[in-house]
C-alpha cells in the first residue's frame, strides 16, 4: 500500500451536463466543481437526479450534453473503453450494498480490481490485506461477505474501491443499508482515509448526517443544482 499526500488526487469539473432516459429528463445542465482533495455532498430529494450525476461525473454514462473533466481527462470525449479503463484505475466507486462478490472472501474481494489490472496474485493478495487492515477488518480477511456485518461488509468494499490508489471516490448512499451507528462509523472511515490520503470525494445521500461529514453541499431539485442552498457545512 502507498500514501499519496497531495498530488494525486483529481479535481472534477462538470459544465452543462444535462442528460435524459427516453423522453424524461433526469438532468437539466449542471455546473459543479469540485477542488482536488475536497469532499462535496450532493443531496436531493428522491428522483431529482443524484445517481445520474454521479454517473455522468464517474464516466458510467455519457451525458446527453455538456462536458465532464476528471483531472486532465475529459472524461466526455472519451471512448466507452477509456472511459471503464479510467473507472478501473483512477476512480474508486461505494455503492449502498451488494458490490461484493458472494463467493469470495473479503482479501479476494479486495484483490479483484488488481488482479484485474493483471497484477500478480501474490501481490495482489498482500496488498489487499494491507487496505483490509487500514479499514479494521482485517481479522476477517477470510470470511466471506455474508459471513460479516453490514457495517464491516461496507469497510471491505471501501478497501476494494481503494485498492487501486484512485485520485477519486464516488460514493452512492454509502450508509443507506446501515443503521445509524454503523453508518457513522463508516462516514468517519471515509473522511479519515479521504484526509490521509489527499483524495477527491463526491458522496450521494439524502441523510443530513451524513452530508454534514462533507466540506460543501450542494442541492439538487429536478435536475438542476440550487445555487441557493450551496452552503459550507464544515
Ligand atoms: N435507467 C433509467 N431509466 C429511466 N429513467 C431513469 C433511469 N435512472 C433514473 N431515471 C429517472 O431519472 C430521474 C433521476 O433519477 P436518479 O436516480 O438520478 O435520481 P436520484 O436523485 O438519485 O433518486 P433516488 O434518491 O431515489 O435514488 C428520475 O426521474 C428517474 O426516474
Amino acid at each position: 500500500m502507498t500514501t499519496r499526500g497531495e498530488g494525486h488526487a483529481l479535481s472534477i469539473e462538470a459544465t452543462g451536463v444535462a442528460h435524459h432516459y427516453g423522453r424524461r429528463p433526469a438532468l437539466g445542465g449542471v455546473d459543479l466543481a469540485v477542488a482536488a482533495g475536497e469532499m462535496v455532498a450532493v443531496t436531493g430529494p428522491s428522483g431529482s437526479g443524484k445517481s445520474t450525476l454521479l454517473h455522468a461525473l464517474s464516466g458510467v454514462i455519457r451525458p446527453d450534453e455538456g462536458q465532464v473533466r476528471l483531472g486532465g481527462h475529459v472524461v466526455t470525449a472519451m471512448s466507452e473503453d477509456a472511459r471503464s479503463r479510467l473507472r478501473r484505475t483512477r476512480v474508486g466507486v461505494l455503492f449502498q450494498f451488494g458490490q461484493l462478490v458472494e463467493e469470495l472472501t473479503l482479501a479476494d474481494n479486495v484483490a479483484l480490481p488488481l488482479l484485474l489490472e493483471r497484477r500478480g496474485r501474490g501481490d495482489a493478495i498482500t496488498t489487499a490485506r494491507a487496505w483490509l487492515a487500514r479499514v479494521g477488518v482485517e481479522d476477517l480477511a477470510d470470511e466471506l461477505p455474508g459471513e460479516v456485518s453490514g457495517g464491516q461488509a461496507q469497510r471491505a468494499a471501501l478497501a476494494r474501491a481503494l485498492v487501486t490508489n484512485p485520485g477519486v471516490l464516488f460514493a452512492d448512499e454509502p450508509t443507506g443499508a446501515l443503521d445509524s451507528r454503523a453508518g457513522e462509523s463508516v462516514m468517519e472511515l471515509i473522511t479519515d482515509v479521504a484526509a490521509e490520503e489527499g483524495l477527491t470525494v463526491v458522496l450521494v445521500t439524502h441523510d443530513a448526517r451524513v452530508a454534514a461529514y462533507a466540506d460543501r453541499e450542494v442541492v439538487l431539485r429536478d435536475g438542476m443544482l440550487d445555487v441557493d442552498e450551496m452552503v459550507a457545512v464544515r
